[in-house]
Order: C-alpha cells, then sequence, then structure tokens
C-alpha cells in the first residue's frame, strides 16, 4: 500500500496472519494481519521517537474481542486506551511507586529466603520453586495471603486459570473474530472458543473476587497486614474503582507478576549453566564484597558491577516479552516518510533490537562484560543512545506498572543464588552430559524456557546454615501472611522448618 513501509505480498482476508511467526521472531518490517496492518519496530530509534516521544499516539492495544469477553474489557494489560484502563492504571501507580514497592521488600526476602531453602531441600525442582515464589510473593503483596506450596490452593487456581487463558489467546485458538466481527453472533453451541472464554471467565472471577473478599473480610477484622488490595479498599471512592475494576486489577497484577518474574529467574539459571565463566565471575564478587557469613543485601549491589551487567544481560539475552505486548496507534502518525495508519497494530520487536550485531558484538552470547563496557551494553562505536535500561518492560504509557516490584525480586534472587549456588551441567542415566538448548523456550507473548535439568549444588557448609537460619527468621514475616491454610500446606511449613 502506498505510503507505508515495505512488507512481503499478503493473501485475501487473512493477510499476513499465516505468516506470522510463532517461535521468537527476528523480522523487520510490515505485516498485513487480516484488514488491518501491523508494523514491526526493530529500530530503537523508531521505538524512541514513535512509542516513548509521540506514546499519546501509540499507547492503545489492538481490539481484541476474548479479552472482552473473558474480563468484560477490565483486564489491563489488554484492554483499549480508554477512561477505564487510564483509572486502572492511576490506581496501580499509586500503589506501586519506588517507595510502595519497597514497604513490601521484608515479604519478599522472606520468600526468597524460602527459594533457597526450597531448592536446597529439593534442587531437581527449582523451577517450579521459582514459580511459586513468583506467585507467592505478589499474593502476599496484593492479597496479603502467601502459598507456601507449588500445590497451595490460591497457587493453584491461578496457574489453571492462567493456563486456560493462554490456550485461548494463542494463535489460531480462536477464529479471527477481531477481523470478521459476524462471528461473534455464532451461538455458543457451535462455538468452541466461546466455551473456553466462558471457562475462563468463571475461573478468574472465582479466584480473583475470592481473594478480594477474603482480604475485604480481614480488614473489616482489623486483621490487615498493609497489603495492597487494602490500600485500594480504603481509597476506592476517590480512586473512582468499583468492585469489578478492583477485582480486575488485583488479577491482572497477578497476572503481570507471576510468570514474568519466575521467566526471568528460570532464564538466568539457564544462562548460568551455560556460560560457567560468566557465573564463577559473579560468584567471585559476591564472594568477595558479602562473604561466607552473611547474606547479600540490597544494598550489596552498589558494590557489584558484575552482577548488575550480569541482570542486565538476562534481560537482553532473553527477554520475557520478546515483543512486548502489542500496541495500537491511536492517530495516524508519520515517521521517515513512512505512514503508520489510525488503528494499526504495532509489535516492538526488542529481541530484534538486543540481538542486532550493528549493536551489539556478538550478540547470540551471554556476555555480561558488555554492560561494564557502556551503560545500553553496546559495542564500541555504536551508537546506544536510543535504548534505555527499562527497555526489556516496555515503552511509553504501558510501560510496565510492576518495575520496581519486579526489579527488586530480581535484584534479591539474581544475588542470592550465585551467592548460595553452584549450577552444573547435569548428567543423564548413562553418564552423559546434559547439553542444554538455551533457545528451547515457551511460544507466546510471554516466553519462559521450557523446564529443564541442571545440578545444583551449595556452595559451602557455612552458606546452608545461613540459609537454614534466614529461613527459621522468616516465620515470624510469614506468620502475617498465614492465613486459611491447608493441613497439607499446615504441614508443609511444620516439616520444612523441622528440617532446618
Ligand atoms: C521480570 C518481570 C517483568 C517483566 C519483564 C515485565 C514486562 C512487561 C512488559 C514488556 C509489558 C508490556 C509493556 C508494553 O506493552 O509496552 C508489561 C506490562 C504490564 N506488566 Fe509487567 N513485567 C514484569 C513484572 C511485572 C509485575 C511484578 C507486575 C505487577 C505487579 C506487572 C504488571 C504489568 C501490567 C499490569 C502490565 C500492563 C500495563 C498496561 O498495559 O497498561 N509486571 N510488563
Amino acid at each position: 500500500e502506498p505510503g507505508l513501509p515495505p512488507g512481503p505480498p499478503t493473501l485475501p482476508l487473512l493477510g499476513n496472519l499465516h505468516i506470522f511467526p510463532k517461535k521468537f521472531a527476528h523480522f523487520k518490517w510490515v505485516l498485513k494481519v487480516g484488514p488491518g496492518t501491523a508494523i514491526v519496530l526493530t529500530d530503537a530509534a523508531a521505538v524512541k521517537e514513535l512509542m516513548d516521544k509521540r506514546s499519546g499516539s501509540t499507547a492503545d492495544r489492538p481490539p481484541m474481542h476474548v479479552a472482552d469477553v473473558v474480563a468484560g474489557g477490565l483486564n489491563m494489560a489488554v484492554s483499549r486506551y480508554s477512561e477505564s484502563w487510564r483509572t486502572l492504571r492511576k490506581t496501580a501507580h499509586t500503589i506501586l511507586t519506588p517507595q510502595g514497592s519497597m514497604k513490601h521488600l521484608p515479604i519478599q526476602r522472606a520468600e526468597a529466603s524460602q527459594l533457597l531453602h526450597d531448592i536446597l531441600c529439593r534442587p531437581e525442582a527449582f523451577y517450579t520453586h521459582i514459580r511459586r515464589f513468583a506467585n507467592s510473593v505478589i499474593l502476599s503483596v496484593l492479597y496479603g495471603k502467601r502459598a507456601p506450596r507449588y500445590e497451595t490452593r490460591e497457587a493453584t487456581a491461578f496457574f489453571e486459570a492462567q493456563h486456560e487463558w493462554e490456550l485461548v489467546l494463542e494463535p489460531g485458538a480462536t477464529p479471527p473474530i477481531d477481523l470478521i466481527p459476524i462471528l461473534k453472533y455464532v451461538p455458543e453451541r457451535w462455538a468452541k472458543w466461546k466455551q473456553d472464554c466462558a471457562k475462563t471467565r468463571k475461573m478468574q472471577r472465582k479466584l480473583y473476587f475470592g481473594l478480594l473478599d477474603e482480604a475485604k473480610e480481614r480488614l473489616s477484622q482489623g486483621e490487615e497486614n498493609g497489603c495492597f488490595m487494602e490500600e485500594i479498599l480504603a481509597k476506592q471512592v476517590e480512586l473512582g474503582m468499583d468492585r469489578e475494576m478492583t477485582g480486575y486489577l488485583g488479577g491482572i497484577l497477578m497476572e503481570g507478576g507471576s510468570d514474568t518474574t519466575s521467566s526471568y529467574l528460570q532464564s538466568l539459571i539457564l544462562a548460568l549453566v551455560a556460560y560457567p565463566d560468566a557465573q564463577r565471575k559473579a560468584q567471585e564478587e559476591i564472594d568477595h564484597v558479602v562473604g561466607s557469613l552473611r547474606m547479600p543485601t540490597l544494598e550489596d549491589l552498589e558494590e557489584m558491577p558484575y552482577i548488575r551487567a550480569m541482570i542486565s544481560e538476562n534481560h537482553r539475552f532473553r527477554p520475557v516479552a520478546p515483543m512486548l505486548i502489542p500496541h495500537c496507534a491511536l492517530n495516524d502518525e508519520e515517521y521517515k516518510g513512512f505512514l503508520i495508519p489510525q488503528g494499526c497494530t504495532i509489535f516492538i520487536n526488542i529481541w530484534g533490537i538486543f540481538h542486532d550485531p550493528e549493536l551489539y558484538d556478538d550478540p547470540e552470547n551471554f556476555i555480561p562484560e558488555r554492560y561494564l563496557l557502556s551503560e545500553n551494553g553496546t559495542k564500541p562505536g555504536a551508537d546506544g543512545s536510543d535504548l534505555r535500561p527499562n527497555l526489556p518492560f516496555g515503552a511509553g504509557r504501558r510501560l510496565c506498572p510492576g518495575i520496581h516490584l519486579a526489579q527488586n525480586s530480581i535484584k534479591i534472587n539474581a544475588m542470592n543464588l550465585v551467592w548460595a549456588f553452584n549450577f552444573t551441567t547435569d548428567i543423564d542415566a548413562q553418564g552423559n552430559p546434559i547439553v542444554l538448548d538455551t533457545f528451547d523456550y515457551q511460544n507466546g507473548l510471554l516466553t519462559a524456557p521450557r523446564p529443564f535439568k541442571c545440578k545444583i549444588t551449595p556452595r559451602s557448609a557455612e552458606k546452608v546454615d545461613l540459609i537454614k537460619q534466614e529461613f527459621l527468621e522468616a516465620a515470624d514475616i510469614f506468620s502475617k501472611f498465614e492465613f486459611g491454610l491447608s493441613e497439607e500446606d499446615k504441614e508443609f511449613v511444620m516439616r520444612s522448618r523441622a528440617k532446618c
């Protein structure tokens, strides 16, 4: 089409939907998605100009009928640029400020100490320990109620609801309703997608509103513990938040905060195993700054440039959301002579940017040192001025509102893990090393490494003692978040403490 950037030829109706990459995408130009146009930005200068500077024009999301059916348009991450989105977003910001997020540091640290302890007890289950950690932190921060086990009722209900939701969202899972709106009117008995949406809606509502009501109940009983929902409930009218919005805000923050944080940490472990030199350097640094007689604290990170570089490198190497979440143009925009038409979908291909050999030396390898050379890790002579450290968290007005909370979790755990353990290649039943494939990732908007095997061993007896001690001391903090635990949960809590 005249004025649009160059793109591949299109098929009638479905446009380029058939070639839309399901795997890690690394592509540049325009795709036609149905009758609408989709533009992929793989250029930091374009992201800065169009997504950051002209964010007022590019902060919409593409229409998504299934999201309206499942969450009544109140799922903040995919909802249109609307009055209700602004209210949800403003409410999230009032609580998730840098200071607000620091308020939750004690429970984040306590949960991080359980993560170390869980890994110590059952290293082979590290992958689900991490998932539990991330979910329990966000449950505690939002609703004041933790999940001591991966199998704890709320954690399971969340993972199951999330799984259904992801199935609904998977490309090809639903007919192209947003392109052919008449499909909306097919009766439910002939439209499996409608049944799937109804099921997802039911599961999400049961969990989100159930947790909200429990927090409300505890508040009325004078059992508050400073969680996010208590603050919202106290200011509900002033914030313009009704019950529906409050329920769905909790839901999206849980969705946004759970598997993203765990994906990051799972990728970090994958990288540490695959790049033993980087692991060794991080360990040397932390041993020098922290030693074996105490656990690391957030303040220590200031003295650990290598570990800070490793954290940035992990975001670059395996970004959790390689294409962010698609944006949509509210107005026609022009960029370098090309038209970005109103209503077009905009993918921000940060994967492509982060793996651009023009910007990075040897981009396909995990090399923390690059972030010691320049703030954005770019190679000598390359212009990195259009990049910014929080690019993995999104762009413009859609920038991740959970960024401060997420960064605290990442920092604490990155330090803890390299301080506590050696991560090495495991061997299979025949005694051969299990070589990890650092490309073996789950597909989707959000990605995570598929479960993988590695060997995790504590680095010293002193460290084992410190982990146990810190975990025992965390019991006090946990007790404020342990409500309505099942018998199995209680037994696990007792048993794991006794094991110390
Ligand atoms: C490693 C951790 C995390 C990463 C890498 C991450 C990344 C992202 C990205 C890339 C987006 C899309 C931004 C865009 O479209 O431009 C996003 C949106 C969002 N994130 Fe996060 N996130 C993380 C953790 C969290 C946490 C802990 C929370 C909640 C406390 C959260 C809540 C959200 C929400 C609600 C949105 C939707 C915002 C909107 O559309 O207005 N995220 N995140």
